[in-house]
């Protein structure tokens, strides 16, 4: 079986479950005008691939734990369970998804890492302070790298000691092969930090990487979503633009819009675009990408959608025509941002996006 056909099946299976959950909750047949196939009441057009599939991951997380023989460490993924208390971090050498420049910076952080006198953070149980590593790249092959850190109770100076020490390792020591173009430090004591929780601290290069997308460069900053496949990501967005039908009557919202790039790659078809995005950096991307590719009809709000949209909707009810494209993060969107989505008579399409179609987005549609 091919992953297409996999992945073809998959969606079948959600979609059916969609459909009699409907059936139940009405107590009537599910209706639609659309074509049929497959046995379900709309149609499930085949799944469309990506044009690259090798290399492809323009974003890796690379984890700092102990490896296989043992060494704390070591710089990779998981392999492993915790239920069985089998985790081992490993090389990703091997990994299809990812390119070797990925791979390079991460075994040169390691390199780093068994040179430095400074512990490690395993996992948060026992100190230790050098954590996991994201490198990001365009198709240019220029990479950011973010590194995070714990900072447990270092005073300012001795940070600032680690701070020069991965600096200089990755500009004039072993790791200036990796040719970074950007290197990042944050400071970090949870899982995961926003750049507002704790800053994403530049030690050196550019701010940005700028990644060309349907004929766009798009901006992008440490903390901001982009699709982690580029060439695939043009091919979502295209079928974005032919689901859409926007045209210079429409105004297009983009819910969730992270870098703005779906707003962006459709605001020459729109007479507006309107778009909303939690992340404040995302925000600066998107508004940073308008004005560097030339296009003055978008709008970007930071904020929760749940907060903005119902204004922002209140604002444009009166003669226009909206496509809604809704992308949130896999938690799902907020109710009120649905009942915002319902109440709003000038939204005549939606689209909605989502990379895990089953649980909260399944629970989306049927609100
Ligand atoms: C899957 S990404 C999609 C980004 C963008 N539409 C794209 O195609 O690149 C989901 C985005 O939703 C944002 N987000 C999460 N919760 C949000 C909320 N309550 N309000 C607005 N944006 C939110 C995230 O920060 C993230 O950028």
């Amino acid at each position: 079986m091919t992953q297409e056909s996999v992945k073809f099946e998959a969606q079948k299976r959600i979609l059916w479950r969609l459909e009699s959950y409907l059936q139940k909750l009405n107590g009537v047949s599910v209706t639609t005008s659309a074509p049929r196939a497959e046995g379900l009441s709309c149609l499930l057009h085949p799944i469309i691939p990506s044009p690259v599939i090798n290399g492809y991951r323009n974003k890796s997380t690379f984890s700092v734990n102990r490896g296989p023989d043992g060494n704390p460490k070591t710089v990779g993924y998981y392999l492993g369970t915790w239920r069985d208390r089998s985790i081992v971090c490993v090389w990703s050498n091997h990994l299809k998804n990812i390119p070797e420049k990925h791979n390079q910076v991460a075994q040169y952080y390691e390199v780093f890492l068994r040179q430095s006198p400074v512990e490690p953070c395993l996992l948060f149980h026992e100190g230790g302070y050098w954590r996991e590593l994201i490198v990001r790249t365009n198709s240019q092959g220029h990479t950011m790298a973010i590194i995070t850190f714990h900072p447990q109770e270092l005073r300012q100076e001795d940070l600032n000691v680690q701070k020069e020490a991965v600096k200089k390792f990755f500009t004039t020591g072993p790791g200036a092969v990796c040719d970074l173009s950007s290197l990042y430090f944050q400071e970090s004591t949870m899982t995961r930090c926003s750049h507002q929780q704790s800053p994403y601290q530049l030690l050196f290069g550019e701010p940005h990487l700028f990644e060309d997308l349907l004929g766009l460069k798009i901006c992008i900053s440490p903390d901001a979503f982009f699709q982690i496949n580029t060439a695939g990501a043009e091919v979502l967005y295209r079928t974005v633009r032919e689901l859409s039908g926007v045209n210079s009557n429409t105004i297009l919202l983009d819910i969730c819009c992270g870098t703005g790039v779906i707003g962006v790659s459709l605001a020459q078809y729109a007479s507006q675009v309107l778009g909303i995005e939690l992340v404040e950096q995302a925000v600066e991307d998107a508004r940073r990408t308008a004005a560097f590719n030339g296009i003055t009809n978008c709008e970007f709000h930071a904020g929760r959608a749940e907060k903005i949209l119902p204004q922002l909707l209140k604002s444009k009810e009166d003669g226009h025509f909206i496509v809604a494209v809704v992308n949130p993060a896999r938690a799902g969107l907020h109710y009120q941002v649905v009942q915002a989505i319902r109440n709003c008579r000038a939204i005549r399409t939606l689209i909605f996006v989502s990379c895990k179609p089953h649980g909260e987005t399944t629970r989306n549609i049927i609100e």
